[in-house]
C-alpha cells in the first residue's frame, strides 16, 4: 500500500466500524475510498454481506469504478468482487427499495416508476399555490424533527410549506398508480423503510457496510434514510469536505458530516495533505477556510500561483483571452483549464448559448452550432439539439436528453450525434451565411433526420415544420466568422457546480463583487463555499476576475488572504 500516505493508510486499515473522514480539497478521497472499499470487503471475510461505495454524480461513480478496476488488477485475486458495489445514492435507493418494494406501500399494482414532470397524465396532479397551480413535480419534501413536510419554492426561492394532509392526499393518489417524481422518490423510500421493517432488516444484513463519498452533499431526507439503515445495523462511513458543501438549495447543509464524528460509535479521521495544488494555492485555500492543510506540490514559476485581476463588465472576452494566453505562456494545458462562473446565465452568454439571433427552435440550433464550432462543446450542443428535436416530435420519449442515454435508445442517440458531428450532412457550419445558406440547409437536414427517426423508431413528426423552423431573426452574415473560429477560445466555460470534484491545471473564476465578498468572509455561506470550490480545483494557476468597480475596496483583503495582483497587458 505504498501509494498511500500515512493519513490515508490509517483510514484504509481502520477496524471494521463506522468512520467519519473530514478531508481537505485535493486530499485523495477517491484513492482512499477505493482502497478502503477493498479492505472492508477483505475484513468481512466469508460474511455474505456487501460493501457499497456511494456518491452523488455519475461522473464521480465512473471515476470510482475506474480507480477500483485499476486497483483490483494489481491485487491478489482473493477480493470478493461480487460483493462490492459502486453507484449513486439515488441509484442504490431505486434499485434496492423503490423499484422492487415501493408499490406495496404505495398501494399500486405495478412496480414504482419515476416521472420526469410534464407527462400528460400529470395534469390531474397539480397542487394549489398562492398564485397558479403547479405540477406535482415541483413539490419538494423536507424533514424536520423526525417528520416529513411538503413545500414548493417561489420564483425568488422562497420556500412555502403546504398543508401536510392536502399534499399527502395528492402524493398518495399519484402513488396509487405507482408513480413518483424525483423529489418524492426519497419520501417514498423513507416511508417504505418505516412501514416494511422486514425489508429494512434485510437491507441492513445485505449491506452491513456503506461508504459515502462527498458526504457534505447528503440532504435531510437522504440522512433520514441513512439513519434508518444505521438503526437496523448498517455501519456507515462518511467521507467529505464540509467546505465544499454547495448543495444547500437541495437541502444539504453539511451538518450530518460535521457532527457524525461526535457519535460515540463513530471513529474520526482527517485528511490534511493536498496533492492537487501548489503551495501558494493551498495557502490561499487555508486562509479562506481557516484550515492548516499542507501542500504536497511545489512550484515557484512566476506565472504559477493565485492572482486577482480586474475586468470591466463589457470586457469579459478580453479577460478570457488574456487568461488563455497566460495559460499557454505558463506551459499549462488549455484542455485541462476552465473559466468558471457561479451562474449558468453567464456561462450561457460566454459560450454563445444566449445567442441573440434566430427565433424559437432555430435559436436552439444556432446555439448548438456555435457551441460546436466555436467551443468544441459537443456535449452541450447535443443536449440542445436533442431538446429541439423532441419539440418537433409528437409525444417524444419524455426528457429526451436523459432518456436517450438509456441503452434502449442507443441508436436514437447515435442518429442525433451524427447530425451534430457532421457539418457537411448534419447541423450546418456556422461559417455559412445565416439566412440564405445556413437556414435552408438546416431545414432540409432536420427533415432528413426526422424522417429517419420516424422510420426507425416510429416517432411522429409535428405538422407545419416550416413554421417551427422559421428564418426569422437570422442575420445575412455568418453565425461565426471563420477568423473567430480560427483564433478560437477553446477554453471550457462552465459553472463551479459542474467542475466540482475535478482537478484542473488552471482556473479563471469570473466572479461578481458579492461572490468575492462572500468568499473572503469565511465559508459560512454557500456562495463563499462555491468560490472555495473554484479556488481548490486549480493545480498551478488560479485567477480571480474582480469587477473593476470593486477593486479598490477589495484589494487589501485579497492580498492579505494570499492573492497577488496581476494586471492585464
Ligand atoms: N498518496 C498520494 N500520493 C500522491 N498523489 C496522491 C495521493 N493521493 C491522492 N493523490 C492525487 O491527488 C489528486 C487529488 O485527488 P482526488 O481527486 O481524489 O481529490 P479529492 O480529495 O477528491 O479532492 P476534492 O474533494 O477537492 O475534489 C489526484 O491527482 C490523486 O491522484
Amino acid at each position: 500500500m505504498s501509494d498511500l500516505s500515512a493519513e490515508q493508510e490509517a483510514i484504509v486499515k481502520a477496524p471494521l466500524e463506522s468512520l467519519s473522514v473530514i478531508a481537505c480539497a485535493g486530499s485523495g478521497k477517491t484513492r482512499t475510498a477505493v482502497h478502503r472499499l477493498v479492505e472492508m470487503r477483505r475484513l468481512m471475510g466469508d460474511h455474505r454481506g456487501r460493501v457499497a461505495l456511494l456518491s452523488f454524480s455519475n461522473i464521480a461513480v465512473d471515476t470510482f469504478r475506474e480507480s477500483y478496476r485499476i486497483l483490483v488488477q494489481s491485487q491478489p485475486a482473493c477480493i470478493n468482487q461480487n460483493r462490492i458495489e459502486i453507484g449513486t445514492l439515488d441509484g442504490f435507493i431505486t434499485s434496492n427499495i423503490l423499484s422492487p418494494h415501493a408499490h406495496r406501500t404505495m398501494g399500486a399494482t405495478q412496480p414504482a416508476f419515476l416521472v420526469a414532470g410534464g407527462e400528460t397524465f400529470l395534469k390531474g396532479f397539480t397542487f394549489r399555490t398562492n398564485t397558479h397551480p403547479l405540477d406535482i413535480s415541483k413539490m419538494k419534501v423536507g424533514f424536520r424533527d423526525g417528520n416529513v413536510y411538503f413545500y414548493y419554492t417561489t420564483y425568488n426561492n422562497q420556500a412555502i410549506e403546504l398543508d401536510t394532509t392536502y399534499a399527502l392526499n395528492l402524493v398518495n393518489r399519484l402513488g396509487e398508480i405507482g408513480a413518483y417524481t424525483h423529489n418524492l422518490g426519497r419520501y417514498w423510500c423513507y416511508r417504505v423503510l418505516s412501514e416494511q421493517p422486514n425489508l429494512l432488516r434485510a437491507l441492513a444484513l445485505r449491506y452491513p457496510q456503506i461508504l459515502i463519498d462527498e458526504s457534505q452533499d447528503i440532504g435531510v431526507l437522504h440522512q433520514a434514510i441513512l439513519e434508518q439503515l444505521i438503526s437496523a445495523g448498517s455501519q456507515i462511513t462518511l467521507i467529505g469536505d464540509p467546505n465544499q458543501g454547495i448543495y444547500e438549495f437541495a437541502d444539504a447543509d453539511g451538518k450530518f458530516l460535521m457532527q457524525y464524528g461526535l457519535r460515540a460509535d463513530v471513529r474520526s479521521y482527517q485528511l490534511t495533505r493536498n496533492y492537487r495544488s501548489i503551495s501558494s494555492i493551498v495557502t490561499l485555500a487555508n486562509n479562506l477556510s481557516g484550515r492548516t492543510d499542507t501542500a504536497e506540490m511545489k512550484s515557484h514559476l512566476p506565472l504559477h500561483g493565485a492572482f486577482f485581476i480586474s475586468y470591466k463588465d463589457s470586457m469579459k472576452e478580453q479577460l478570457i483571452t488574456a487568461f488563455q494566453e497566460t495559460v499557454i505562456a505558463a506551459n499549462l494545458n488549455l484542455k485541462s483549464s476552465a473559466v468558471v462562473c457561479r451562474n449558468s446565465d453567464l456561462v450561457n452568454t460566454l459560450t454563445g448559448e444566449n445567442t441573440p439571433v434566430g427565433f424559437g427552435l432555430v435559436k436552439g440550433f444556432v446555439k448548438a452550432a456555435i457551441l460546436r464550432d466555436k467551443h468544441q462543446d459537443y456535449l452541450n450542443a447535443f443536449k440542445i439539439v436533442a431538446s429541439c428535436i423532441s419539440k418537433l416530435l409528437i409525444d417524444p420519449p419524455k426528457n429526451i436528453t436523459v432518456v436517450i442515454t438509456h441503452p434502449e435508445f442507443r441508436s436514437l442517440r447515435h442518429e442525433i450525434w451524427s447530425f451534430i458531428r457532421n457539418p457537411d450532412l448534419g447541423l450546418p457550419s456556422t461559417s455559412l451565411i445565416a439566412d440564405t445558406e445556413w437556414h435552408p440547409l438546416l431545414l432540409e437536414r432536420v427533415k432528413v433526420l426526422l424522417s429517419s427517426l420516424q422510420l426507425k423508431f416510429g416517432l411522429k413528426i409535428v405538422d407545419r415544420l416550416g413554421n417551427k423552423l422559421t428564418v426569422r431573426e437570422l442575420p445575412n452574415s455568418p453565425l461565426v466568422i471563420e477568423a473567430e473560429i480560427e483564433k478560437n477560445i477553446i477554453l471550457r466555460v462552465d459553472t463551479v457546480h459542474q467542475v466540482k470534484g475535478e482537478s484542473l491545471d488552471s482556473v479563471l473564476y469570473l466572479a461578481t463583487s458579492k461572490n468575492i465578498t462572500d468568499l473572503l468572509n469565511g465559508l459560512d455561506t454557500e456562495n463563499g463555499r462555491i468560490g472555495y470550490v473554484a479556488v481548490t480545483r486549480a493545480r498551478y494557476l488560479f485567477w480571480l476576475g474582480v469587477p473593476e468597480k470593486s477593486l479598490n475596496n477589495l484589494r487589501s483583503t485579497l492580498i492579505s488572504k494570499g492573492f497577488q495582483e496581476a494586471v492585464c497587458a
